[in-house]
């Protein structure tokens, strides 16, 4: 192997490393978040782990050109958002690096890298633009309405019940209607802390200021949707098959639907992705995902087997006998779950 390469490799690991460093004391003594914080540690052991003996030995400090560089805006910063933003850009390039690179090294050290860099990716919008994130990783049971005659009854029981992430989806009732709905569903969510995200409709998102919106194969293209809502807001996007997944991964999703796991009338006509495709996402998708279609308190527990941590459900909760207890049940299951 070119020892350039090798230099090249072992440069890029230790600048990755410390930027994560830098990162990750923000988050423990400056945001006292340890989630974010293990995060960032997790990111640093795994890159260590690449740092294998024949890389290190490539080193030469004392020929490398590069140590003289520095830039005049590298010798200060105007504040901690400036030392974030620096550090993020310097983590990403050096990891853009250790993947061309380790095409050529080994293919398995460049699949592992463009993992880490889409953590990062999720990592830099959770601290450094979209306020929504953290309360959207730790909602592991994803709410999708389904047009009720008492919509905001058992919304509001689920709520009470402990969901903390909903999606407003109505495909047939006219725009005055869904404006009124998102108006008010959108307070409640707000009363209970609760991530808010509208589906398929980036103009019924504006105009009531959700934090996001949910777009699926046949919506508008998720540059449309940052764009029109700017990078603070999520962008959610349906994936039924690897090759959505990957455009999922291309476009920046900050989450997806991994679905229908199970055949369901409330989407009829889309064959099941079944629990393959979960298994799939599991060991492929860098951002957060919830499986969906199909999904109840019967069958959680097979889906979270096939490796989900995360579920989206409409008729589980909107056509329950019990609202509040069936969201009860279902963030216990899904509780229990591996961490995702
Ligand atoms: C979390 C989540 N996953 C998938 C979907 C499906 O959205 P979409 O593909 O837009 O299909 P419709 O909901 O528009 O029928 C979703 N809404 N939420
Ligand atoms: C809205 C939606 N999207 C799906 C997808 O696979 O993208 S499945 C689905 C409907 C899920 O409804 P229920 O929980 O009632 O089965
Ligand atoms: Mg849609």
């Amino acid at each position: 192997m070119e020892r350039a390469v090798l230099r090249i490799l072992d440069a890029n690991l230790d600048r990755a490393r410390e930027g994560l460093r830098v990162i990750e004391e923000w988050c423990r003594f400056g945001l006292e978040r340890t989630d974010l914080t293990d995060i960032c540690k997790h990111l640093r052991q795994q890159l260590g782990q690449w740092h294998l003996p024949e890389i290190r030995a490539a080193r030469d400090t004392p020929g490398d050109p590069g140590t003289q560089l520095t830039h005049a805006q590298e010798a200060q910063r105007e504040d901690i958002s400036q030392v974030l933003l620096a550090n993020f850009a310097r983590v990403q390039e050096s990891l853009r690096v250790l993947e061309e690179y380790g095409k050529v090294y080994r293919t398995d050290l460049a699949a592992a890298v463009k993992q880490i860099r889409y953590q990062v990716y999720t990592l830099e919008s959770t601290m450094t633009q979209k306020p929504q994130m953290p309360a959207l990783l730790a909602a592991r049971l994803y709410l999708v309405t389904a047009p009720v005659p008492n919509l905001l009854h058992v919304v509001e029981a689920a709520l009470n019940g402990g969901l903390r992430l909903l999606q407003y989806r109505d495909k047939e009732a006219d725009n005055a209607t869904r404006y009124e709905n998102a108006t008010k569903l959108k307070f409640l969510c707000k009363q209970y802390g609760a991530v808010f995200i509208i589906n398929d409709h980036i103009d019924l998102a504006l105009a009531v200021d959700a934090d996001g919106v949910h777009l699926g194969q046949q919506d508008y293209p998720i540059e449309v949707a940052r764009r029109l809502l700017g990078p603070e807001k999520i962008v959610g996007r349906s994936t039924t098959n690897p090759t959505e997944l990957q455009r999922a991964i291309d476009e920046q999703a900050d989450y997806i639907g991994v679905g229908p796991v199970y055949e369901t009338p409330t989407k009829a006509g889309k064959a099941a992705a079944g629990h393959e495709y979960v298994a799939y996402a599991q060991a492929n998708a860098p951002m957060p995902w919830y499986a969906i279609g199909g999904v109840d308190a019967e069958n959680l527990g097979d889906v979270i087997a096939a490796g989900a941590a995360r579920a989206s459900v409409v008729r589980a909760i909107m056509q329950a006998d019990d609202p509040k207890v069936m969201t009860q049940q279902l963030v216990a299951q899904l509780a229990q779950a591996p961490s995702g």
